[in-house]
């Protein structure tokens, strides 16, 4: 076994230790995104081929892959985000609490309500950071100060940033750390009562510190929310998610327990990559 495969062993194992000590009980999960043969392509270009995948609700999903592998591209299907480039074309279905998201009659309003998403580089708005926590909610018609009030120190105390912004809620969010950054654009997403949070590479551009508080806060947010994080850092898939996916070319090539998938894989591409062999 390669040193990197026993460093993911480790990592596995410790969490199993940390959830046993927190005495978490192995429980049956609904499915909240059901995708079933599906591909996609940039016009000429097939970037995601016959994929087909079982996510649970209340789980951390990792989907790890190398380089241009389709990543991204799948997690923007989920939100229906990828419809935004020219030339897309879809085939298959992706069902969402049973209903496919890829028919036309599925309101994609509707689905980015409920599917938020989080992305590589901190993007707040160039507001306070009461605006940025508060625009969704009013574009859903809240208006009620009150209430605003209340949605922006949930949402604060969500993200664990509360007691780092409570004193200054009216200044530029732009005044923030990129890690302070990155938790408020989680806050945002709170904000509006989303039930997935899609997260594309969310502590790429963070220093180890900033990361490490938003690893924290994902375990937190998985009682309460489906995330799905595509990740380049295999420790961090490792440390962080109960179910991991393995994409290469567009394909999934292995996915289940994030245990199994680092120290036992079927596949041995999968080997390859996890010790670090390519990518
Ligand atoms: N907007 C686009 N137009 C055309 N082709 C695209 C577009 N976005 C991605 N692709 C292509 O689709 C394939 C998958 O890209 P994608 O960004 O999903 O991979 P990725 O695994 O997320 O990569 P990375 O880890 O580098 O972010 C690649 O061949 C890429 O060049």
């Amino acid at each position: 076994m390669s040193v990197v495969m026993m460093e993911n062993k480790m990592t596995v194992q410790l969490n199993q230790e940390k959830e046993q000590s927190a005495g978490t009980a192995i429980e049956e999960k609904d499915v909240v995104f059901n995708t079933k043969e599906l591909n996609l392509w940039y016009s000429e270009t097939h970037a995601l081929k016959n994929i087909n995948l079982s996510i649970n609700e209340k789980e951390v999903t990792a989907i790890i892959g190398p380089s241009g592998c389709g990543k991204s591209t799948y997690i923007k299907t989920l939100n229906r985000m990828v419809e935004l480039v020219p030339g897309v074309r879809t085939t298959g279905e992706i069902t969402y609490k049973g209903k496919n998201i890829l028919d036309r009659s599925f309101r994609v309003e509707d689905l980015r309500t409920q599917v938020g998403m989080v992305f590589q580089k901190p993007n707040p708005f160039p507001k306070s950071i009461y605006e940025n926590i508060v625009y969704g909610p009013k574009i859903h018609g809240i208006r009620n100060k009150k209430i605003l009030d209340e949605i922006v120190e949930q949402s604060l105390k969500g993200a664990y940033i509360w007691d780092e912004v409570k004193d200054r809620l009216h200044e530029n969010a732009y005044g923030l750390s990129g890690g302070q950054q990155q938790r408020l654009c989680i806050a945002r997403c709170l904000a509006v009562q989303p039930d997935v949070i899609l997260m594309d590479e969310p502590t790429s551009a963070l220093d180890p510190k900033s990361t490490l508080k938003i690893e924290e806060l994902i375990q937190q947010l998985k009682k309460d929310y489906s995330i799905i994080i595509v990740t380049h850092n295999m420790q961090q898939a490792a440390r962080i998610s109960d179910k991991t996916a393995f994409f290469l070319n567009g394909e999934v090539i292995e996915f289940g327990d994030t245990n199994t998938i680092f120290t036992n894989p079927s596949d041995s591409r999968t080997e390859d990559y996890i010790s670090g062999r390519f990518g």
